[in-house]
C-alpha cells in the first residue's frame, strides 16, 4: 500500500475568513492563515492587537465566525477532551491563586490522557517529572504555587502544558516574566520541540526574539492580520511604523535581527 501523500494531511491549522466579537465589538477580522506541522509561529503586534483572542479562538475558549480548522476540522466541532490532546495553551500568568503545588498543577496537564477519575499511572508520573525538570522546578515542586515568584509560576505554567504533550503548543507571552537565562532557555525549548515535530504558536513581545525564533511572523495590528512571512521580509521599518506606531531601523546579522528604535512614529 502507497504511504498517504502529503497533500491528503490536512494543515494543522487553516483559518478563512476568522472574526472574533468581544463584548459586541469585533475584535478579530478577516483572519486567513494555515500552519503546517511543526512551524514555529510568532505572533507580534501592539497591546490589544487580537493576540490573546487569536490564540484563544484557536484553543476552543471564545466563539467565531468563519473558518478556524484544527487539523480539517473546526475547532468548535471537537469535544474539550479530544481537542486538548491535539493543543495545549500556555496563558499569561502571573498570579496563580490556587490552592496547589507545583506538581499537582503540573500534574493536571495529563487529565486529557485519562480516563473519568482514573488516577496517574507511573508514565503519567514520568512525564509530569520530566515536564518540571524541563523547566528546572524539580527543587520547587512541592511547594504551593501561592508561595512561588512571577517567574516560576510561568515556568509551572509551561509545565503543565509540556506535560499535556500535545502537538500543537500555544504561548501567550511565554517570556514575559522570565529572567534572561529562563527566556533563552524557553525559546531553545521550543526551538527543540518544533525540531521534534511539534507545532509552536507563541505571541511574543520582544520582536528580535520573535524573529529570531520564528520561521514565520505573524503581524496583527487591529485585529487583522496584517503580514505573514518570513521574518526578513516582514520585520522592517514600514511594519514596525503601521503596527506598532514607531520608527526604528532593522538590521540582520544572519537570522537574527537588531531592531533600533528611534521614537514614537509621527502621527501614531
Ligand atoms: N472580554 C472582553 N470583552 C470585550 N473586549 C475585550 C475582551 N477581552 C479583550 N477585549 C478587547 O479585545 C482587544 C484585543 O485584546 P487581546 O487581549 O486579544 O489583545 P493582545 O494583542 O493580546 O494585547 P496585549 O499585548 O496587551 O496582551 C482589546 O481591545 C481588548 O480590550
Amino acid at each position: 500500500m502507497n504511504a498517504p501523500s502529503p497533500r491528503s494531511v490536512p494543515d494543522v491549522l487553516a483559518a478563512d475568513g476568522l472574526g472574533v466579537s468581544l463584548g459586541g465589538r469585533p475584535v478579530l477580522s478577516d483572519v486567513a492563515f494555515a500552519v503546517r506541522e511543526g512551524e514555529r509561529i510568532a505572533l507580534v503586534g501592539a497591546n490589544g492587537a487580537g493576540k490573546t483572542t487569536l490564540l484563544r479562538a484557536v484553543a476552543g475558549l471564545i466563539p467565531y465566525a468563519g473558518r478556524l480548522a484544527l487539523r480539517g476540522r473546526e475547532v468548535r466541532e471537537w469535544n474539550a477532551k479530544d481537542r486538548a490532546r491535539q493543543v495545549a495553551l500556555v496563558r499569561q500568568q502571573s498570579d496563580l491563586a490556587v490552592d496547589f503545588t507545583a506538581r499537582e498543577l503540573v500534574a493536571l496537564g495529563r487529565a486529557p490522557h485519562l480516563g473519568w477519575a482514573e488516577r496517574l499511572r507511573d508514565a503519567d508520573c514520568e512525564r509530569v517529572d520530566a515536564a518540571l525538570e524541563a523547566v528546572d522546578l524539580g527543587a520547587l515542586a512541592g511547594r504551593p504555587v501561592t508561595q512561588l515568584s512571577g517567574g516560576e509560576q510561568q515556568r509551572v505554567a509551561l509545565a503543565q502544558a509540556l506535560a499535556q504533550d500535545a502537538p500543537l503548543l500555544l504561548l501567550d507571552e511565554p517570556t514575559a516574566h522570565l529572567d534572561v537565562r529562563h527566556q533563552l532557555d524557553l525559546l531553545d525549548r521550543l526551538g527543540a520541540l518544533a525540531e521534534a515535530g511539534k507545532t509552536v504558536v507563541a505571541a511574543l513581545h520582544d520582536l528580535d526574539r520573535a524573529a529570531a525564533f520564528a520561521d514565520r511572523l505573524w503581524v496583527l495590528s487591529d485585529g487583522t492580520l496584517a503580514a505573514d512571512g518570513a521574518p526578513a521580509d516582514v520585520l522592517t521599518s514600514a511594519t514596525l511604523r503601521h503596527a506598532f506606531g514607531v520608527e526604528a531601523e532593522v538590521e540582520w546579522a544572519g537570522s537574527a535581527p537588531r531592531v533600533r528604535y528611534l521614537g514614537v512614529a509621527r502621527g501614531a
